[in-house]
């Protein structure tokens, strides 16, 4: 059975520490919702576990997840989909053209681009270019990429921004039957997304933004 485990974790910007020191296992089949004010660090804690930015303490272990390549998964980012802020589909290529790029690229295809966008409700979009959805449906197309690669673990930045509530409601399914077939979604969001009885990460508010520009040694990363 899969589990995510964190031991003593701390993400953070720079040397700057956004969290204390986590201790969490989730077990396959159980999904968490990451909440808390902008700048609280749900973005850091997603790219972290994602393999994005290093930790600023503690370990990231995942067990019993198959990687890509049909192993086993040694850390989370070869068992996970990270669906983040921006889309990364190419707004010059079509929808089926950048599917079909990440299910080769991912491993363990599953459904097919077109199935993939039919389940978002998105069925014949695969030959438009990405440009040319509106911000809601290129949000749908960067969420029907969760669809063409089997990958347990769902990492999910705000997935229903620009959603309308229909999408909100399909893509809340697709969550729960993620976990009804032994995956786990954490998913950061500032709105009510319904993943059944999922487990909360309460962040704490930031520091105030004069702090943050007292603080300021730069950028770490771009993102
Ligand atoms: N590339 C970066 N370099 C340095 N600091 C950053 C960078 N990106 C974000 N930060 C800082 O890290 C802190 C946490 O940001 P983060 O994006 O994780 O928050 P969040 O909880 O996801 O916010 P939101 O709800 O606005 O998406 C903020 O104080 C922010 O200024």
């Amino acid at each position: 059975m899969m589990q995510l485990t964190l031991s003593g974790l701390v993400v953070g910007r720079g040397r700057r520490a956004l969290t204390p020191p986590l201790d969490l296992r989730l077990s396959a089949g159980e999904a968490l919702v990451v909440t808390g004010p902008n700048g609280a660090g749900k973005s850091t804690l997603l790219r972290t576990l994602a393999g994005l930015l290093a930790p600023l303490a503690g370990a990231i272990a995942i067990e019993g997840a198959t990687a890509g390549d049909g192993e086993a998964a040694r850390r989370p980012i070869e068992a996970s989909h990270y669906l983040g802020h921006r889309n990364a589909m190419k707004p010059g290529r079509t929808a089926g053209a950048e599917l079909a790029f990440w299910r080769a690229f991912l491993g363990r295809p599953a459904f097919s681009p077109d199935e993939a966008l039919a389940a978002v409700g998105l069925e014949g979009a695969g030959a438009l270019a990405v440009g040319a959805l509106s911000a809601g449906q290129q949000r749908r197309a960067a969420l029907a990429r969760l669809l063409v690669s089997d990958r347990p673990l769902w990492l999910l930045d705000e997935p229903t921004t620009a959603l309308d509530s229909a999408s909100q409601a399909r893509i809340a399914t697709l969550c729960r039957e993620r976990l009804a077939s032994g995956g786990i979604v954490i998913a950061a969001t500032h709105q009510p997304l319904d993943l059944g009885p999922a487990r909360t990460l309460a962040l704490e508010p930031p520091l105030p933004v004069e702090a943050l520009v007292a603080d300021a040694g730069g950028w770490d990363e771009i993102g």
